[in-house]
């Protein structure tokens, strides 16, 4: 089943930047990473995939749903953090988890879970704005992934934490995408990306150009022959950006 699709999505925002003519889907199951240079468009993407931003041309289906007429319940099966974590600041971890729990329909009881999970035990009663950059950031993937969502998507999710909560990351994609869920996530970790990800999807100047084989012996280098390829034969230079 496909649950996240698509379809000749377009949204400019003046200059040729934006996200063009872009079509794609995430099957259930499927962890698909999307990867480019700063600007490339991965976050209007995702925030055109959330309903966070109305495509100017274009359909997006969300869990088999068109987005303008999705329901509320399949709201409920989707996890997503773009940009920052949404939290209350006065809140504390604890407090604002329950809270995220009730949003998407969950058994409060899953908090306590994910505070073990996310090794947020010793923070579960502190206020969200006194807590570190990397912490704010778990407290926003718990909130995100607690609630075990059907559709999971997450803007560069790995921004600010250690090595031991990027591991934790990654067990927690794999765990939703066996248990069945769709998954799209966007970094520029292109080791992670190479670990986690089933397929990898290339982006340069809003536009979708292929998916980058993450197997071979320098994914770095095989990343920036494709933009390079891309920018010279639309005339642009990479560097001049
Ligand atoms: N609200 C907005 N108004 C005007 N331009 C925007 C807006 N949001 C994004 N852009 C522009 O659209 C382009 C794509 O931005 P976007 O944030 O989607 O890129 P990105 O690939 O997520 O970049 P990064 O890796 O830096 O997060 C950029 O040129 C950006 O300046």
């Amino acid at each position: 089943m496909t649950s996240l699709r698509l379809d000749r999505v377009s949204l400019g925002f003046g200059h040729g930047d934006g996200v063009h003519d872009v079509t794609m889907s995430v099957a259930a199951g499927e962890i698909v990473a999307l990867v480019g240079l700063n600007g490339a468009g991965k976050s209007t993407l995702m925030r055109l995939a959330l309903g966070m931003l109305r495509p100017a041309r274009g359909t997006v289906h969300v869990l088999g749903a068109p987005l303008a007429t999705a329901p509320a319940r399949s709201w409920a099966r989707v996890g997503a953090l773009v940009e920052v974590p949404l939290a209350y600041p006065e809140l504390t971890t604890r407090e604002n988890l329950h809270l995220a729990a009730l949003l998407h329909h969950a058994d409060p009881g899953c908090v306590d879970e994910a505070l073990d999970q996310w090794q947020l035990r010793p923070v579960a009663d502190r206020r969200f704005r006194r807590l570190s950059l990397g912490t704010r950031q778990r407290v926003g993937l718990a909130a995100a992934l607690q609630h075990r969502p059907d559709l999971v998507v997450l803007d560069e999710p790995s921004n600010a934490l250690d090595p031991a909560s990027v591991i934790l990351l990654r067990e927690h994609l794999t765990r939703r995408a066996a248990d069945g869920a769709a998954v799209l996530v966007s970094s520029h970790h292109l080791d992670e990306v190479a670990r986690t990800a089933g397929r990898t999807l290339l982006m340069n100047r809003g536009r979708l150009i292929g998916e980058l084989a993450t197997d071979g012996p320098d994914v770095e280098r095989a990343f920036f022959d494709r933009i390079h390829d891309d920018d010279r034969r639309a005339g642009v230079g990479t560097a001049a950006r």
